[in-house]
């Protein structure tokens, strides 16, 4: 299947570059240090962007005012066409702009089945009191529900493992169901902060593909990563930050041959990756 279900088309789709999120000189001091300074990007709709730095870069800050995590010390944060600074995480994540974590956030205990069910219950639909009626409008709903999270798991290529428990997966098995539960809420851009981390070189080439299913289903992709190798084969565009200022933005030629990315990344993984 080409799409997770359910996810409507951006304008990206229909052929017209849209903006989709915009920062405008974006200022985050922490505990009297600048993390992000004055940074300016923005993000057109059905892109794979991923924001790039050394450690201490200021990705991680960046990726918590764009979710509505921090509220910026200065600037503003537009999604969608309208201004989103200091949005609270789930006003945000209303408007459509869904972040998954670094860390595996799956239902543990429950089956891999249950974990989407759960996320497609939590994205609304079917209230408390109408689980309580259980009337027939409520089980049309819920069989509605089912037939989509078996799309979904089928979008993640986990359908052979919807009866087991969620911990009973592999480390990148869960990675993938923690996008699928941020998918589930039907997610017009989706924040990935770093999501090739602890993975094998299988399950990273498992992932890229899934990020580039997500990309080419009309969902724009903004992720944070470490894994230079993955970031130079996915990115449509590049955003690059030193010292929490913006040093370049391109297309992942043009960034590898940066003067100044490569001198913010001697001796890092930049260099690997152009090996
Ligand atoms: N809660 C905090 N308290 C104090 N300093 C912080 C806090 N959060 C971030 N910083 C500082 O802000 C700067 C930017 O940090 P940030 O985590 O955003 O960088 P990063 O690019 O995500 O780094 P990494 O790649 O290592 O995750 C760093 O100097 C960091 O030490």
């Amino acid at each position: 299947m080409s799409a997770p279900p359910s996810t409507a088309m951006p304008a990206a789709a229909a052929g017209t570059a849209q903006e989709v999120l915009r920062l405008e000189d974006v200022t985050m001091q922490i505990a009297g240090l600048t993390a992000v300074d004055h940074l300016s990007f923005s993000v057109q709709a059905g892109q794979i962007v991923s924001l790039i730095g050394p450690n201490g870069a200021g990705k991680t800050t960046t990726f918590n005012v764009i979710s509505g995590y921090m509220r910026p010390t200065a600037g503003r944060v537009l999604l969608f066409g309208e201004d989103a600074t200091a949005q609270p995480p789930e006003r945000i994540a209303q408007r459509g702009l869904v972040r998954s974590f670094q860390r595996t956030s799956v239902f543990a205990g429950c089956t891999v089945f249950d974990n989407i069910l759960t996320g497609l219950h939590l994205r609304g639909g079917s209230g408390v009191l109408q689980a309580l009626m259980r009337g027939a409008g409520f089980r049309r709903e819920e069989e509605r529900l089912r037939a989509e999270a078996r799309e979904m798991l089928a979008f993640l290529g986990l359908e052979a493992r919807a009866g087991e428990l969620a911990s009973g997966l592999s480390y990148g098995e869960q990675r993938l169901l923690g996008v699928g539960l941020a998918l589930a809420a039907r997610p017009r851009m989706l924040l990935l902060d770093e999501p090739a981390a602890g993975l094998n070189p299988s399950e990273t080439e498992a992932f890229k593909e899934m990020v580039r299913r997500i990309r080419d289903s009309g969902i724009t992709v903004l992720l944070v990563e470490h894994d230079m190798h993955m970031v130079m084969s996915i990115s449509d565009h590049i955003v690059v930050l030193n010292h929490g200022k913006l040093i370049a933005t391109g297309g992942p030629q043009a960034i590898q041959q940066h003067p100044e990315v490569i001198r913010a990344y001697l001796g890092s993984g930049l260099q690997r990756a152009q090996a």
